[in-house]
């Protein structure tokens, strides 16, 4: 549904690009992960979709129509519920929803009903009566999601959305976001936390220095683990280890990205051939932290 293409940004006075060469798709019914640190363009990136920022490079497609024309003729076709709070604080969630309702222009029994759906999916009925200022951090979230949610977006965008919420309120909103891509949403899901990335994406898209890393399916991404070996010794070279894959080198440790026809068995004889003595060797599936890891060389909690 929703295309970036050869997307490029650069805030003006920075010395390096927010964004650069980033192509990725969103599909229909499917969760699409956006993971990076702090500072990997994801606000930037959502900033283009919701029309914040303007396209310096590159293009934004929406089933194959430019955003901006699809934004001007039906702006309600997509929502993004940003990682600020998007409402007013004097109001309650009711006004705050009947506010935005009018702004989407709904009216009639159309708003009514849709105020009301959307007060019950993020289950915020026993505090349509409170003001928003009023609200827990999970429960701002909640109204967060229930605006984006109120003219029926096609493609929804989550930036950050279970920052600072309670465990409970993040689990109710990771598995409202899952139901609104199973009812055939498209969402684009931004966050620093892979566990949630792990949870809810279908497809994963890694950021990092406004760069696109590695953009594929979750499945894809965590099978790449199983051909993994990770092995700490004395007197171990690189050149050892070559012939049998990717090498890394760590702090204390090698990590062998094995080739196609190259077995964790191959790698320990070889290097118990020329003396080496291994203390420990680790063969196993990567998750989306050690991968980031590895693509970045530093850690994703850290960076
Ligand atoms: N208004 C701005 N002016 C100049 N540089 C900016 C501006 N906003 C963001 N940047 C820079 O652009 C890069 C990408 O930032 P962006 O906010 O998109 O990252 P992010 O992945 O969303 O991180 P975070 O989770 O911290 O919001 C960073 O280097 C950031 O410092």
């Amino acid at each position: 549904m929703l295309a970036l293409e050869h997307l490029s940004y650069r805030y003006s006075g920075a010395a390096q690009a927010a964004l650069d060469d980033v192509s990725l798709t969103a599909r229909r019914g499917s969760v699409l992960g956006l993971l990076g640190p702090n500072g990997a363009g994801k606000t930037t990136l959502i900033s283009h979709v919701s029309g914040a920022l303007a396209v310096q490079g590159g293009r934004v497609l929406v089933d194959g129509e430019p955003l901006q024309a699809v934004r001007a003729r039906t702006p309600t076709r997509m929502a993004v519920a940003p990682q600020d709070h998007a409402f007013y604080p004097m109001l309650t969630v009711t006004e705050n929803l009947a506010c935005f309702a009018g702004a989407a222009r709904l009216d009639g029994a159309r708003r009514k009903e849709r105020i009301a759906a959307c007060i019950h999916f993020a289950q915020l009925e026993s505090f349509a009566t409170v003001r928003a200022e009023r609200l827990s951090g999970g429960l701002k979230r909640r109204l967060n999601l229930a605006i984006a949610l109120l003219a029926e977006p096609e493609l929804l965008l989550f930036d950050e959305p279970t920052v600072g919420v309670d465990p409970q309120s993040r689990a109710f909103v990771l598995d409202a976001i899952k139901t609104l891509a199973a009812n055939g949403a498209a969402v684009i899901y931004a966050t620093h936390y892979m566990e949630e990335v792990e949870a809810i994406a279908d497809r994963v898209a890694i950021l990092d220095n406004g760069r696109v890393l590695r953009d594929d399916t979750l499945e894809a991404l965590l099978s790449e683990g199983e051909r993994v070996l990770t092995v700490r010794a004395e007197g171990v070279d690189a050149a050892m280890l070559a012939r049998f894959g990717e090498v890394e080198q760590g702090p204390d440790h090698w990590r062998v990205r094995l080739a196609a026809d190259a077995s964790p068995a191959q790698v320990l004889a070889a290097l118990d051939a020329s003396g080496v003595i291994v203390r420990q060797a680790e063969f196993g599936r990567y998750n989306l932290e050690q991968l980031f890891m590895a693509l970045t060389h530093r850690s994703l909690r850290d960076a």
